[in-house]
């Protein structure tokens, strides 16, 4: 589809795109598309459509259905836009980088737009492909700030709860950088010792101490060229600190016993489930290395705060464990799960499709196959709005004050998880030692 009005020179320079690029009118028309755009998208050879119903499938701009829209941005600034977002493509849904270009007229007035979309091959929306699978708004905005961190040799700090997939997005950082044909060099720092620490990480010469009975190559060294990964980088102890501090000050170090300085070549990523900030005010993490390492924050979000993405998880690891069956999940299980709080997130989630997949004698898993607290979770919701209407119902939900409240939520759900400290705490979202609290304060227990 070509509008005649627009210079050769112009369709001539979208062809040279190695990515699918469109041109655009001010009121989202696309003027004319190249030829990998064509293959790639739905045929749009029907003259000005929209770009929002080629790439959405809205019949409005994408601003209009709550989405950050790069044309409208670009329209009021000026200013090159870049944002990532899902898209359709005649593959199915794809995650997108989309960059929109102002191009000015001969009298500098900006006249088209031109909108150049690169597909994400670190994580897919869709089942089957890749181990890294979301498509909720969450997850999203998530990996499109991997996407513009990973080809930089930025250093990346990734918070989150366990079980968020930190390490799976610290190997899409590692995949989307300069260094993928490197290799990633994960350290489990928790549990490290001070004398294992240096020799894990610096390695060790022959007879540096009893035992080292031949040179040992550190994994610093064994990251080079890579990318190394230093997983609960909280709990690293304050002596450590200072050592792992030097190597990054420095980009050198000495292997335990040796006399030679190394050159460090590796790209840092670095992950915590701690609050770093918090724990540099408490004096458990140095300040200098929590900004050395806090160059590039990215929070994951926990499994609870991203429940669109559970039905596409559920069919993306459910594979893993069914071995030659094809199992689904019922919409009733499907449905528990997503009322389910998921302390341990998607590693959780996980664990209940394993056993799930164990009890099941059918080729469906019902609400029956989960564990007794997903069920719980779900009848504990229906449950309090149950109550809620109950009580409207009685008229005694005239406003009593907060702590009131409080302690009567409290009794309730006590009484509805027989006591159980640990799930309660989980279902509440607080820790063991604020619930244990807050019950002694109401007298409850
Ligand atoms: N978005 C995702 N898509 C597919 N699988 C995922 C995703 N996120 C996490 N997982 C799976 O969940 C499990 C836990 O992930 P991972 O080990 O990366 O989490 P983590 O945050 O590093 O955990 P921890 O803090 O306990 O080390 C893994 O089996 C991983 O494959």
């Amino acid at each position: 589809m070509i509008d005649t009005s627009i210079p050769q020179e112009m369709l001539s320079m979208l062809e040279t795109y190695p990515d699918p690029a469109v041109l655009l009118s001010s009121d989202y028309k696309i003027l004319a598309t190249n030829d990998i755009y064509r293959r790639t998208y739905d045929d749009v050879s029907m003259a000005q459509r929209h770009c929002y119903e080629v790439s959405h499938h809205y019949d409005k701009p994408c601003d209009l259905m709550g989405e950050s829209c790069p044309m409208k941005r670009c329209i009021e600034t000026g200013k090159v836009q870049r944002v990532f977002h899902l898209h359709h493509t005649c593959h199915g849904e794809e995650h997108v980088d989309v960059e929109l270009y102002p191009v000015a007229s001969s009298s500098g007035n900006t006249q088209y737009f031109l909108e150049v979309m690169r597909y994400s091959k670190l994580a897919s929306p869709r089942p089957g492909g890749v181990a890294l699978v979301g498509r909720s708004a969450r997850f999203t905005e998530t990996l499109g700030l991997i996407e513009r961190v990973a080809p930089s040799e930025t250093t990346v700090l990734l918070l989150g709860e366990s079980g968020t997939g930190k390490e799976l997005m610290a190997q899409a950082v590692h995949k989307g950088s300069q260094r993928s044909q490197g290799p990633f060099v994960p350290v489990e720092c928790s549990g490290l010792t001070e004398t294992l620490f240096e020799s894990e990480l610096f390695g060790h010469e022959k007879g540096a101490f009893t035992g080292a009975n031949n040179r040992k190559t550190g994994l610093v060294e064994s990251a080079a060229g890579g990318t190394l990964f230093l997983d609960e980088i909280g709990d690293i102890p304050l002596p450590q600190q200072v050592k792992l501090l030097r190597l990054l000050e420095t980009g050198t170090y000495r292997r335990v016993g040796g006399v030679e300085t190394l050159k460090a070549n590796f790209r840092l990523v670095c992950a915590t489930h701690r609050n770093l900030a918090q724990q540099v005010t408490d004096g458990e993490f140095r300040m200098d290395l929590y900004y050395r390492i806090n160059a590039f924050p990215i929070d994951l979000p926990a499994l609870r705060d991203r429940i669109d993405d559970i039905p596409l998880l559920i069919e993306n690891l459910l594979p893993l464990f069914a071995g030659e069956r094809s199992l689904t999940m019922s919409p009733d299980a499907i449905s528990c799960l997503k009322k389910y709080h998921f302390p341990g997130n998607v590693r959780e989630l996980r664990n209940i499709l394993e056993r799930a997949c164990l009890l099941v004698d059918d080729m469906i898993i019902e609400p029956e196959h989960l564990p007794a607290q997903c069920q719980q979770a779900s009848h504990w919701q229906a449950d309090s709005v149950q109550q809620t209407e109950q009580l409207r119902q009685m008229n005694v939900l005239s406003p009593i004050p907060f702590h009131q409240v409080e302690k009567h939520y409290l009794q309730w759900a006590w009484q509805q998880l027989n006591g159980d400290k640990k799930q309660l705490a989980a279902l509440l979202d607080v820790s063991e030692r604020t619930l244990y609290r807050k019950l002694k304060q109401f007298s409850i227990c």
